[in-house]
């Protein structure tokens, strides 16, 4: 279906809305013989799942991973991956006002617009319950990334303006520290006063947005094309095709708007007879292609459109102005949500590229 599939040859395709019967993925290209089970699969469904604490939605979902096809004797067979995850907390009623009154800062008008009917429980495909499916799938591209030495970690660097500092250059530890505190912050003190933050705005029935930063570690150099498929490219897409993402950075980002040549470049050095930079403001990518140093993106994470508070919409049945005060149960704030569902399309995005690599060179 257009528009429902990301990849090359690690290719997905994601199905289900969310108040429908369930949502999952067709996961085509990996190769056969990865050691998977069905364990790796549901470890990463657990972060993502919703209800988990006061940071995130509280629509209670178990998210327990059905595995339909492509894996025998805990191994995959080479053929698609099947994955299905049930929806059994969708709380429909609380859209039955909404029907004819799109939400400010959600899909719902635009969606309305591109085929002219609408399921209007929930998002459908523009709610981030279809992110289930990219992280079952991004949990089987991390299996083939540890297969080639390479790890993908993301965390909140700021929320609703409180901005944190990371000092940890260990990934192993970096994460024990996010999944320490709901916010996945590694800061513990930033993380503090973001959650009091958010408890506040939660209150005034108000959302707040942030920035999540990702990074990959062990990228061998060479992944990436020098034009239209550049590695960088390919990574902003898979970003930019989350909802609530208005952003993407890699390396120094905008910031290298103000920056002196000098002062941007990462200079080439020996270190140990082995070739090295002295910075990375490159992110990791030069022309499209991976340089073996970290690959570091950032993303802005807009503030949760559907908020408490009384807004301004229209009617589209009566074709009137209409107000709206929405019900239902939503994340008072993405970015701590977003960080398995990032880690999973960082990871979707370099396993494609590492299969295709292999195919570049004899
Ligand atoms: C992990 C995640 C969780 C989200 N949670 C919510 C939510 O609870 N309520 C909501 O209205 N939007 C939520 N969104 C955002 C909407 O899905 C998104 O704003 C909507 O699809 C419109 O897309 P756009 O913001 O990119 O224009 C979430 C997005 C992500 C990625
Ligand atoms: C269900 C999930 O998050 C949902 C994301 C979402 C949205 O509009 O993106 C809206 C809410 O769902 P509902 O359709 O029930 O109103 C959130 O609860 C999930 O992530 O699994």
């Amino acid at each position: 279906m257009p528009g429902s599939s990301f990849g090359t040859l690690f290719r997905i395709t994601t199905w289900g809305e969310s108040h429908g019967r369930a949502v999952g993925v067709v996961l085509d290209g990996c190769p056969a013989e990865l050691a998977l089970t069905e364990y790796d699969i549901q470890k990463e469904l657990d972060r993502r799942r919703p209800g988990q604490s006061r940071a995130s939605t509280q629509r209670t979902e178990a998210d327990r991973v059905e595995i339909l096809s492509g894996i025998f004797e805990g191994k995959t067979t080479g053929t698609p991956i099947s994955m299905l995850i049930w929806n059994r907390d969708a709380d429909s009623a609380s859209y039955d006002l909404l029907r004819n009154r799109p939400r400010p800062g959600h899909a719902d008008y635009a969606y309305q617009m591109k085929y002219g009917l609408r399921d209007h429980r929930g998002g459908g495909r523009s709610s981030a319950r279809e992110t289930a499916g990219r992280v079952a799938a991004g949990a089987v591209a991390k299996k083939l990334l540890q297969h080639f030495g390479v790890e993908v970690a993301a965390f909140v660097t700021e929320l609703g303006g409180i901005k944190s500092r990371t000092d940890s250059v260990d990934l192993a530890e970096l994460r024990a520290r996010v999944e320490a505190n709901p916010i996945r912050c590694p800061d513990p003190n930033a993380a503090m006063r973001m959650m009091e933050q958010l408890d506040l705005v939660r209150q005034e029935g108000d959302s707040l947005g942030g920035m999540v930063t990702i990074i990959a570690r062990g990228v061998p150099p060479g992944l990436g094309d020098p034009v239209f498929d550049k590695l960088d490219a390919d990574l902003a897409k898979a970003l930019m095709s989350l909802g609530a993402v208005k952003a993407v950075e890699i390396g120094a980002g905008i910031g290298c708007a103000g920056m002196r040549g000098s002062e941007m470049n990462d200079p080439l050095r020996m270190e140990g007879g082995k070739i090295g930079f002295e910075g990375n403001n490159a992110g990791g990518i030069l022309g499209g292609i991976s340089t073996g140093m970290d690959i570091v993106c950032r993303i802005a994470v807009k503030p949760t459109p559907s908020i408490a508070k009384k807004q301004h919409t229209v009617d589209l049945a009566a074709g009137m102005d209409a107000e709206i005060e929405i019900k239902g149960r939503h994340d008072p704030a993405i970015p701590p949500r977003m960080v398995p569902v990032a880690e999973a399309m960082v990871a979707i995005v370099l396993a494609d590229h590492l299969l295709r690599q292999r195919m570049s060179r004899l």
